[in-house]
């Protein structure tokens, strides 16, 4: 029975991780320890099996006597203790969420709906670290794997609308916060439906703007507005997150040697916990749209063809709509203006789910599996 340890269970992404595990009865068939970084000696959570109190999460003794780590604990976690930990000898198997080794070369990005043939490979050579990938690529990925898969795609762009979990929970608390605040700001106005709404206008523009706005966590309003940057400037002006989309795309589907460029520009909105993306796919070749579609439904269990009409999009193609379920809805399916081969797409993704619990909740079950 593998000796499972689990770090960062108590997070936002453990959380959805530890449901889902209880959803289809993982914990029965490990043997599960659990970690902590602020609660040692405390008792362990109730998964449906005997676990033993938390352990200290920079013990690296209690660490090398397990078979497998999976981590949900964050970058600043793995930087602290990887290294060590194989540095002392460890041979196990680390499965974690935090980007800081998806790049590495003895790391594998794990989705395996859409990479099961890279994660069998590289299991077959021996490899022991399995990162699950961005939230956006990896939703992405989930939603046109049918046109990755045929070899379809010359270039795409994604232009993103990313909901404030991707942030972490205080931000998520932040954003409803701006929410309450503005309504609040016109509270007695919209009792009255005859008030004008260019004051409301006005008054709801002068809170966001105010010294009194609640910005600790993203720094701006987000709640009424977006925000057109999400993590850290490189030097050709991506954004981090943009530059993901290009290189774990690639190195997830095994396209280092010749990528598909993939680029555009990723922004926060105000949106709960499911990410939404706007892409333009330059095909190379004009294939009729029911071809394109059929490709799309068939890739894998979780993406759902949405029809190109508002009645069906408004339904099913929003994060209200998303999230919490493991759909991944792809629709405004249509050929652009510019040409048959220029294709538009629509998808949403829980990106709590997809985007980050489980393909990481997968890659366990294949070691289980092995
Ligand atoms: N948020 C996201 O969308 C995504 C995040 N990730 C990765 O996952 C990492 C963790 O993210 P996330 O789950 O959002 O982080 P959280 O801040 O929710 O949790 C991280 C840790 O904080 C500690 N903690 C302290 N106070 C609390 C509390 N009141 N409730 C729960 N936990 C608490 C826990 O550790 P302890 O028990 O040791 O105190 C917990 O494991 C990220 O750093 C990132 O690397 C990956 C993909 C998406
Ligand atoms: N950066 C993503 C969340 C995420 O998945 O990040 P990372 O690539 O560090 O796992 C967001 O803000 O929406």
């Amino acid at each position: 029975m593998l000796k499972v340890g689990f770090v960062g269970w108590r997070g936002m992404v453990g959380s959805v991780l530890m449901q889902r595990m209880e959803d289809d009865g993982d914990f029965k068939g490990i043997e599960p320890v659990f970690f902590t970084t602020s609660q040692v000696g405390q008792a362990g959570p109730d998964v449906g099996v005997d676990v033993p109190p938390l352990k200290d999460a920079f013990d690296l003794d209690a660490l090398k006597a397990l078979d497998v780590v999976v981590t949900c604990q964050g970058g600043d976690y793995t930087k602290a203790v990887y290294e060590d930990l194989r540095g002392g000898g460890w041979k196990g198997y680390w499965i974690d969420a935090a980007s800081t080794l998806r790049m590495a070369d003895d790391a594998t990005i794990v989705l395996d709906p859409v990479n099961r043939h890279v994660i069998e490979a590289q299991l077959a050579r021996g490899a022991k670290t399995f990162v699950g990938g961005n939230c956006t690529v990896s939703l992405m990925l989930m939603g046109l794997g049918g046109l990755f898969e045929a070899d379809l795609i010359e270039w795409m762009t994604s232009m993103t609308y990313q909901a404030a979990s991707g942030s972490g929970a205080k931000h998520m608390r932040e954003l409803l916060n701006q929410m309450g605040g503005l309504r609040d700001s016109v509270g007695e106005e919209l009792k009255d439906p005859g008030s004008a709404i260019l004051d409301i206008d006005r008054k709801v523009t002068a809170a966001m703007r105010s010294g009194d706005f609640p910005t600790d966590n993203f720094g701006a309003p987000l709640a009424g507005s977006l925000l057109p940057w999400i993590d850290t400037k490189l030097d050709n002006g991506q954004s981090k997150e943009e530059w993901k989309g290009t290189v774990e795309t690639n190195k997830i589907l095994g396209l280092q040697d010749n990528p598909i460029p993939i680029d555009g520009l990723c922004v926060r909105i105000g949106a709960m916990r499911s990410h939404s993306q706007a892409f333009t796919i330059k095909l190379k070749k004009d294939v009729p749209l029911d071809e394109i579609e059929d490709r799309l439904a068939k890739h894998n269990d979780w993406v759902k063809v949405v029809p190109n009409d508002k009645e069906a999009t408004i339904r099913d193609l929003t994060p209200a709509a998303a999230t919490g379920t493991l759909s991944v809805p792809v629709g405004r399916l249509r050929k652009l203006a510019m040409g048959g081969e220029y294709l538009s797409a629509f998808s949403v993704g829980d990106q709590l789910l997809w985007g980050a619990a489980e393909p990481l909740k997968r890659m366990l079950k294949i070691l289980r599996e092995q």
